[in-house]
C-alpha cells in the first residue's frame, strides 16, 4: 500500500489552522508569545540629536584649529537639556545620551580636553556631526518595526519597550491534551514490576509542547481497553484542548484500539500511516473542534513525529508566521544503504570538519525504542524515499536537533 508522504501529511495538518484569539499581556509576560498585530513606534528614537559620548558640545568651526580654549557656559546631563545656545568660542559640558544644545554641531570627547575652572582647552579637533546621534537614528514615530506573527523574543521585547509599548497583543497559547495508552505503563518514580515499562513519552511530549509555546494538559494513562480509553476521551473533550494527542496503540495489533474508540466517539479521521521511519502509524483527524494526532508508542517515534508534526501545528495555532524547518545541508559521515519507501530520519552526531563543513554521522543502531541514542544525537539525517545507496562525504539533508 502506498503510504502518505511526509510533506503531504504535514500540509494536511497545518493548512488553514486558525491562530488562537489575541489577548493583551504586559511586556514581562510576553516572552516567546506570538504578536497578534503589527507594532508601530509611538515615538521617535532618539527624540532629539544627542551626544554619543561624555565631553563637550561645541561648534565644529571653533575647534578646527587646536589647541584652542573655549568658555564652558553650562552642563547637559542625560535627562536635563541645556536650555541656552552655544555661541562662538563657547562649549557646554555634555554627557552620553543628553540632547545636543542649540548652536552646537559636534562633540569633543572628554579625553581630548583639559578643563580649568569654566574654561576647557580642546586638544583634538572634531568635525560637524562627530559623536552626534541624529534624531530618529534608530526609528521614527509610526515606523512599523515588529510584524504580526513574530515571536516576542528578547530583542523584540526590548524594541517594543523602546517604542513605548507597555503591553502587547499576542495570540493565546494552545492547549494540548496528552493521553498515554498501554496496560504496561507505570509512572516514573513508582515501584514497577518487571512486566512494566516506564511511561516516558508523556513527559517528553509535554516538554516539547511547552517549548513550542503550547500548554500541556496531562490526561494520564489509559489502559488498553475500550472503557478506559472512552473515559479518557471524555476527559479530553471536557478539557477544551485545541489538540488531542494520544501516545501508543496506533499500530495494527489487536490491542491497538485508539483509532476504533476515537472513531466511535466521533473522530473524523483524515489519514493513518505515513511514509516515514520512525513514525509510520501516525494518525490525524478532527475530533469535534480539536485537532487529533495519534502518535506511535515507540518512544523515539513519538518524539520525532511530535517534532515534525505537532510542533508546526502548535506554531500555527500560536499564529507564528516565520517558522524555520531547521533543515540544512551537511556531509555524510558514513556510508548508507539504499532506502525503501519510508522517508528515514536517522539519529546522528554532528561535527565540523577542518574545512568548516558540517558532518553528520549516523548511529549504527536506529531502533525506535532507543531514547539514550536520541538524547545523544544532535541531528537527524533525512533520507528521502527510495534514496540510492550513499557514500561518506556525499551531501545530505539534516535536521539539527532543536528539541
Ligand atoms: N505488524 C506490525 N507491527 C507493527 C507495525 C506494523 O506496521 N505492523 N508498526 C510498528 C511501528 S513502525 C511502530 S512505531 C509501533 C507503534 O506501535 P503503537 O503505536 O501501537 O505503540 P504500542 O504498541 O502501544 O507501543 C510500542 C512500544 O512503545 C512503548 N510505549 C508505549 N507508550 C509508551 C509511553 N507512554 N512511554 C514509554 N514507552 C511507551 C510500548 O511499551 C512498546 O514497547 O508498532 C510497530 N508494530
Ligand atoms: O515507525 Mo516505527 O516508529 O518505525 O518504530
Amino acid at each position: 500500500m502506498a503510504l502518505l508522504p511526509v510533506e503531504e501529511a504535514l500540509r494536511r495538518i497545518v493548512d488553514g489552522v486558525p491562530p488562537r484569539p489575541a489577548e493583551r499581556v504586559p511586556l514581562d509576560d510576553a516572552l516567546d508569545r506570538v504578536l497578534a498585530e503589527d507594532i508601530a513606534a509611538r515615538r521617535t528614537q532618539p527624540p532629539w540629536d544627542t551626544s554619543a559620548m561624555d565631553g563637550y558640545a561645541v561648534r565644529a568651526a571653533d575647534v578646527a584649529t587646536v589647541p584652542t580654549t573655549l568658555r564652558v557656559i553650562g552642563a547637559a546631563p542625560a535627562g536635563h537639556p541645556f536650555e541656552g545656545t552655544v555661541g562662538a568660542g563657547e562649549a557646554v559640558r555634555i554627557f552620553t545620551g543628553a540632547p545636543l544644545p542649540d548652536g552646537a554641531n559636534a562633540i569633543v570627547i572628554q579625553e581630548d580636553t583639559e578643563r580649568a575652572g569654566d574654561e576647557v582647552t580642546v586638544l583634538e579637533s572634531s568635525g560637524i556631526g562627530r559623536f552626534v546621534r541624529k534624531r530618529g537614528l534608530d526609528f521614527a514615530e509610526g515606523d512599523v518595526l515588529l510584524s504580526a506573527g513574530r515571536r516576542a523574543d528578547p530583542r523584540a521585547i526590548a524594541l517594543a519597550a523602546a517604542m513605548n509599548h507597555a503591553d502587547l497583543s499576542v495570540h493565546g497559547r494552545p492547549k494540548v491534551a496528552i493521553l498515554s495508552t498501554g496496560d504496561e505503563l507505570a509512572l516514573p518514580g513508582s515501584d514497577p514490576g518487571p512486566e512494566k515499562i516506564i511511561a516516558s513519552n508523556g513527559f517528553g511530549l509535554a516538554a516539547i509542547v511547552r517549548r513550542a509555546g503550547g500548554i500541556p494538559v496531562d490526561l494520564g494513562i489509559a489502559a488498553d481497553d475500550r472503557e478506559s480509553l472512552a473515559g479518557a476521551v471524555a476527559k479530553a473533550r471536557k478539557s477544551g484542548a485545541d489538540v488531542l494527542v494520544t501516545l501508543g496503540g496506533a499500530s495494527v495489533g489487536e490491542h491497538d484500539i485508539v483509532q476504533d474508540v476515537l472513531v466511535a466517539e466521533g473522530l473524523s479521521l483524515d489519514f493513518w500511516k505515513i511514509a516515514m521511519r520512525p513514525g509510520k502509524p501516525l494518525m490525524f483527524g478532527m475530533f469535534g473542534a480539536s485537532r487529533f494526532l495519534g502518535l506511535p508508542g515507540n518512544p523515539v517515534s513519538a518524539m520525532i513525529t511530535a517534532r515534525l508534526f505537532l510542533v508546526p501545528l502548535i506554531h500555527a495555532l500560536c499564529g507564528l508566521r516565520e517558522t524555520q524547518s531547521g533543515e540544512t545541508n551537511a556531509r555524510l559521515g558514513a556510508d548508507l544503504g539504499e532506502n525503501d519507501q519510508r522517508q528515514d530520519y536517522l539519529r546522528a552526531m554532528s561535527s565540523i570538519d577542518p574545512d568548516g563543513t558540517l558532518v553528520v554521522t549516523p548511529f549504527g543502531r536506529q531502533d525506535s525504542s532507543m531514547l539514550a541514542t536520541l538524547a545523544r544525537a544532535d541531528a537527524l539525517i533525512i533520507r528521502p524515499p527510495f534514496a540510492p545507496a550513499a557514500t561518506a562525504g556525499e551531501t545530505c539533508r539534516a535536521l539539527l536537533m532543536d528539541f
